[in-house]
């Protein structure tokens, strides 16, 4: 079967719940900004599912979506369509009391600016003990049970040599380690880490991201790095490309053992087919054939095939009648 489509997708986003079990389900969740007249659509029908203790990173260029989406993702913002739930949060319906507990307690996040994430005038210890303090009432923790478990968290960032210094005494990487450690001090089932390396160079930037690996190995929380860095795919096992506000491809990662026992990484990357069908052609890809307005598909038996459209003049002229559908296809009995 062969058909034509249109490249660009006019048509109006579709319901799309992501599988159930996700600790991160987002389904065509849209964020339209309207400022002086102009709206702008941020997210377009973003679908995302991560499992409970995954930790995946979201990846884009500027202006593609990522911070709206980790600001929604945070409570912080509400979406203008779809559905996003987190740990069993609906973030669309939830009310104030809901939104303050989620923030305190279901999510932790690590921000580009160390200036965000630490208090300057308290110490790296003292940091981390604010959120248990903050939630003791609550908890069942004593007082002693904090401090071991604000030193546990410095030495499992590799920080607790800066214990008594302040964020002013720390080097860059020191200060968002510190930062991943107050992240998780309660607990989070979540963790979200918006481009947590952006103001690192790059041996600092590595150290960081092995930070959040560890933490995730050793907490299990389910952890979302947003970042317009694509090295990271090298530290998690998936990686989700956003473009224009939607997810277009994810690159999986896993290690394999060659026939002399040798263990090599893998990637594989995977356009993302929503509930509908849509897809996005990777970018480079579209450049090497120079697609553009549409394309010629045709379903073969084990592959979709795609072809640059034939000019209109070399198209052959489609049969059309009663014995045809609408797309010049011969009617089958059942059509009938
Ligand atoms: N509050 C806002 N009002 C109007 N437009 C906004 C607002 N926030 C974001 N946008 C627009 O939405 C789009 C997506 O922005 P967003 O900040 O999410 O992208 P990003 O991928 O995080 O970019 P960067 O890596 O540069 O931070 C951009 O076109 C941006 O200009």
């Amino acid at each position: 079967m062969s058909t034509t489509i249109e490249l660009t997708d006019g048509g109006a986003p579709v319901s799309a719940v992501p599988a159930e079990g996700g600790e991160i389900r987002c389904g065509d969740l849209v964020r339209i900004f309207a400022t002086d007249g102009v709206e702008v659509q941020a997210l377009q029908g973003l679908t995302l599912s991560v499992d409970p203790g995954e930790i995946v990173a979201v990846v884009g260029a500027s202006g593609s979506g990522k911070s709206t989406l980790l600001t929604i993702l945070s409570g912080l913002d509400t979406p203008t369509g779809g559905s996003a739930v987190v740990a069993g949060t609906d973030l669309l319906t939830m009310g104030h009391a809901e939104r303050v507990r989620y923030q305190r307690s279901t999510v932790g996040f690590v921000w580009q600016q160390t200036s965000r994430n630490l208090l300057p005038y308290l110490t790296a210890s003292e940091n981390v003990r604010l959120p248990l303090e903050l939630a003791s009432r609550g908890s069942s923790l004593s007082r002693r049970d904090r401090a071991r478990r604000v030193e546990a968290l410095l030495e499992l960032l590799e920080v607790g040599h800066v214990a008594g210094r302040r964020p002013g005494e720390m080097s860059g990487g020191e200060q968002q380690r510190t930062a991943i450690a107050v992240a998780v001090a309660n607990s989070p089932r979540v963790l979200l880490a918006d481009e947590p390396t952006g103001e690192l160079d790059e041996a600092t930037s590595v150290e960081v991201l092995e930070a959040l690996r560890g933490v995730n190995r050793e907490t299990g929380v389910t952890t979302l790095i947003v970042t317009h860095d694509p090295t990271v795919s090298e530290h998690v096992a998936r990686t989700i490309q956003i473009r224009d506000g939607r997810t277009s491809t994810e690159t999986l990662r896993r290690t394999e053992t060659d026939e002399h026992g040798e263990a090599r990484h893998v990637s594989e990357e995977f356009a993302v087919v929503d509930r509908v069908g849509r897809l996005q052609l990777p970018q480079d890809f579209v450049h090497a054939l120079d697609l553009r307005d549409r394309v010629r598909l045709a379903l073969e038996p084990d592959h979709v095939g795609v072809w640059p459209a034939a000019p209109q003049s070399l198209v052959e002229p489609v049969e059309t009648g009663p014995g045809t559908d609408e797309l010049g296809r011969r009617k089958t009995e059942e059509d009938r």
